[in-house]
């Protein structure tokens, strides 16, 4: 049986100040976790979440990457420049990413590439959006996207797959549990090819408008590993009831 992890994405939200409340609300719920638990933030904020968030047990993720070592590219953050401040773990291919940045499937790749190189574990996002689903490409697309990273990286350095429909995104419209689990188990088929490669073990996280009140019914299904929690991670007291559904057991 595969662990269970949930991560949060904070996106582009957050202060020291609030940042500093979220990891004291967090602290004061008590949480014991029975499953691993990430915060993606901004990088900014990366060196100075490092100490709490390793004292609480919790990992530490960035949110993006470039996918070159160093060099001319202003503005620009490295894998090992994340490693340095104590990120772990790092999204790539996130839908904003894809469809804000242009990012395409190939730079996706070469991000993950990148990460696994200087020892970060990638969360590899796929997701088709309204228009795709609704013209039947769903599982093209997911696929597409998957391979693209396949095609360079070995499952074994992967950390994660979140599948994310874009559809679902901060618009409150969760995928139902069925729904996920038909693209969670397309996903895991694919992976099967790499079985020898440790693609059995590999989580695959759903992602889109979880909530407290949703990630019960999501995480119990088959091939559901846990989430990639935006809106709800905000909140300290939200993120740590969707890190309760995640129990084994439950
Ligand atoms: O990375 C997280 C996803 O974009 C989900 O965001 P959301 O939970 O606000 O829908």
């Amino acid at each position: 049986m595969r662990d269970k992890i949930v991560i949060a994405n904070w996106k582009m939200n957050g202060s020291r100040e609030a940042n500093r409340a979220w990891i004291e609300s967090y602290r004061a719920t008590g949480v014991r976790p029975d499953c691993r638990v990430v915060v993606c933030a901004p990088s900014v904020y990366l060196a100075e979440l490092a100490p709490a968030c390793r004292e609480l047990g919790i990992e530490l993720g960035a949110e993006d990457v470039n996918e070159n070592a160093s060099g001319a590219f202003t503005g620009e953050v490295s894998a090992s420049m994340l490693a340095d401040v104590g990120a772990s773990w790092c999204i790539v291919g996130h839908s904003e990413r894809r469809h804000i940045y242009g990012e395409t499937d190939n730079r996706v790749a070469m991000k993950a590439l990148a990460l696994a190189k200087a020892g970060l574990r990638p969360i590899v996002c796929l997701g088709e959006t309204l228009e795709e689903r609704e013209k039947g490409m769903t599982e093209a697309v997911v696929l597409r996207q998957l391979n693209a990273v396949l095609a360079v990286l070995p499952p074994a350095k992967w950390g994660a797959v979140a599948y994310e429909p874009v559809w679902a995104i901060g618009t409150g419209r969760t995928a139902t549990p069925e729904t996920a689990q038909t693209v969670h188990a397309s996903i895991r088929r694919r992976l099967g090819c790499y079985a020898s490669e440790g693609a059995d073990r590999l989580p695959i996280l759903y992602g889109g408008s979880v909530k407290p009140s949703n990630a019960r019914e999501l995480f119990r299904q088959p091939d559901i590993d846990g989430g990639l929690i935006g809106g709800a991670a905000l909140k300290a007291e939200d993120f740590v009831a969707v890190v309760e559904a995640a129990r084994k057991g439950d």
